[in-house]
C-alpha cells in the first residue's frame, strides 16, 4: 500500500473501543447467563476471534449497530466444538481463554496463525499445569496449539515472573473455577482490567498485596451491560501524529486513562509534549477528554522500569515520536518487545532505520537519536498492526511510503486511515 498522510490534524474526535476491554467484556459476557450487551466494542479482527470462539462453544452473539448482544446459556452449559478454536493473531485471546477453558468437561483446541504461533505458551501453560489443569502444548509444551482437557483446577499462590496481564488474566479465568483459594503477587504491575471488571460482573476479587480469587467464583458471574471507552493504545498514533504535525491541535473524546494504562500522557508531558486531560469520569474503567498540539521543540527521555508495561504496545509509535525530540532518547527493560506479533525491537528499528531515521537495537529496549537522512525505501509492517500504523504515523515525516502487508492494521482499529481524513489529514 502506497500510504502519505500530509497537513495538520484538526478537530475532533473519538477512537475505536479497547482491545483488552472489548476481550474481556466478550469472555465475562459469554460465561455469566443470560444477555448482557457490550456498548462501544472494537470490531477490530482481535475482538472478532474471540467472539467466533464464543460462538463455537454455543453463545448467541449479534451486532445491533454499534452495540454487541450476547445471550450465554452460562459457562456449565457450552457446547462442545466441532473444530479448533481459531485464535488468529491475537495472543489475548489465546491466552486468557487457554485459563477459561481448563475447567470445560470436554477437549478444546487453541491455534491461531503463523505469528501467534511462534509466540510463548510456557507463560501460562506453566502456572496452569501447576493448578492441575490438563494443559498441553506443542515443542514441549511452550508454543500453540493448546490442547486443553478436563480437569479439576485447583488455586495456587503465584508469583508473577514477568509483567503480563496476559498471564495474569489467563491464570485468573482459570481460578474462577478452581475449588481453592487462588492468589498472584505481581512485582510489577501490569494492566488491571481483569480485576477492575469482574467485579462489575459480579465476581468479589480482593486486590491488596496479593489478588484473591475464592472457589466458586464462576457462579457469581452475573449478566452487565458495559460500555467500552476508546483504546489510549490506538489513540497514540493520533497523539504522536498531532505532537509532530505543525498546526495541529487535536481532541480525542472518551479515551480510557486507566492508570496500568496512561503511560503515555506522562512521557508526552515528560518531553515537553503540548497535551491536556480534563472531563476525567470513573464508573470502573476512567475515561478522558485529551487535547493535543503540535510541539516543536520536544526532549529526549530514557523510559524503563515500572513505566514499560504502563506503555508496552504504544512503544513503536512513542520511538518515532523520539525521533524528533533533541537529542538522544533511551528505552530499556522492554524485552517483552521482542514477544509480540513479531520482535517490535527489530522491528521498529530495522523499518526505521531503512528510511534514514537513527535508532539502534538493545538488549532490552533502543536508543533513538534525533533527525533522520531522506533515505527512499520500501517499508513492512511485518504483518503487524502496530509497526504498519507506526509507519503511516512516519509519512507525516518522510512523505510517500510504500508499506508492505499494510492490512495487518484491521487487527485493532479498523477505519485507521478514515479516522486522519476525517481530521483534515
Ligand atoms: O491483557 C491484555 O489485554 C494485553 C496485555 C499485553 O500483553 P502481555 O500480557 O503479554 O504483556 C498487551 O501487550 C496486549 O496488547 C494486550
Ligand atoms: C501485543 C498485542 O496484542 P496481543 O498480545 O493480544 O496479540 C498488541 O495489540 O499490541
Amino acid at each position: 500500500m502506497k500510504v502519505s498522510l500530509s497537513g495538520p490534524l484538526k478537530g475532533e474526535t473519538t477512537v475505536p473501543g479497547d482491545k483488552s476491554m472489548t476481550h474481556r467484556a466478550i469472555i465475562f459476557s459469554s460465561i455469566a447467563e443470560g444477555r448482557s450487551v457490550i456498548e462501544g466494542a472494537l470490531l477490530g479482527e482481535d475482538c472478532l476471534s474471540t467472539v467466533e470462539i464464543f460462538r463455537q462453544l454455543g453463545v448467541t452473539i449479534d451486532l445491533d449497530g454499534e452495540r454487541l448482544l450476547i445471550d450465554s446459556p452460562g459457562f456449565n452449559a457450552f457446547a462442545e466444538p466441532a473444530q479448533v478454536l481459531d485464535t488468529g493473531n491475537s495472543g489475548t485471546t489465546t491466552r486468557l481463554l487457554a485459563g477459561l477453558l481448563t475447567g470445560l468437561p470436554f477437549r478444546t483446541v487453541l491455534s491461531g496463525d503463523a505469528s501467534i504461533a511462534r509466540r510463548p505458551m510456557k507463560r501460562i501453560i506453566a502456572p496452569l499445569q501447576q493448578m492441575k489443569a490438563a494443559i498441553s502444548g506443542s515443542y514441549n509444551d511452550t508454543r500453540t496449539p493448546l490442547i486443553i482437557e478436563p480437569s479439576a483446577v485447583k488455586g495456587i499462590h503465584y508469583e508473577m515472573p514477568v509483567a503480563s496481564a496476559q498471564v495474569k488474566s489467563a491464570i485468573l479465568l482459570a481460578g474462577l473455577h478452581a475449588d481453592t483459594t487462588l492468589t498472584i503477587k505481581e512485582k510489577v504491575a501490569s494492566r488491571d482490567h481483569t480485576e477492575t471488571m469482574l467485579p462489575l460482573y459480579g465476581v468479589d476479587i480482593s486486590r491488596d498485596e496479593v489478588i484473591t480469587l475464592s472457589p466458586g467464583a464462576i457462579n457469581q458471574v452475573r449478566p452487565y451491560d458495559f460500555r467500552v471507552p476508546g483504546d489510549i493504545s490506538s489513540a497514540a498514533f493520533l497523539i504522536v501524529a498531532a505532537l509532530i504535525t505543525p498546526g495541529s491541535e487535536l481532541t480525542l473524546r472518551n479515551v480510557g486513562i486507566n492508570p496500568t494504562r496512561d503511560g503515555i500522557i506522562e512521557v508526552v508531558r515528560q518531553m515537553g509534549g503540548d497535551i491536556t486531560v480534563s472531563d476525567v469520569t470513573d464508573d470502573g474503567e476512567p475515561t478522558a477528554t485529551i487535547r493535543v498540539r503540535y510541539t516543536s521543540d520536544l526532549e529526549p527521555l530514557t523510559i524503563e522500569g515500572e513505566m514499560i508495561p504502563r506503555l508496552i504496545d504504544e512503544i513503536p509509535v512513542i520511538a518515532l515520536l523520539m525521533t524528533q525530540a533533541a537529542g538522544t532518547s533511551l528505552i530499556r527493560d522492554a524485552g517483552e518487545l521482542k514477544v509480540k506479533e513479531t520482535n517490535r525491537i527489530d522491528a521498529v528499528v530495522r523499518e526505521l532505520t531503512k528510511i534514514g531515521f537513527k535508532l539502534t537495537a538493545t538488549e532490552d529496549g533502543m536508543i533513538v537519536q534525533e533527525g533522520r537522512n531522506d533515505i527512499r525505501a520500501a517499508v513492512d509492517s511485518c504483518g503487524d498492526h502496530r509497526i504498519g500504523m507506526m509507519l503511516a504515523v512516519a509519512t507525516l515525516i518522510t512523505g510517500e511510503l510504500d508499506i508492505d502487508d499494510f492490512d495487518s492494521i484491521n487487527v485493532s482499529f479498523p477505519g485507521f486511515m478514515e479516522q486522519f481524513k476525517q481530521l483534515g489529514v
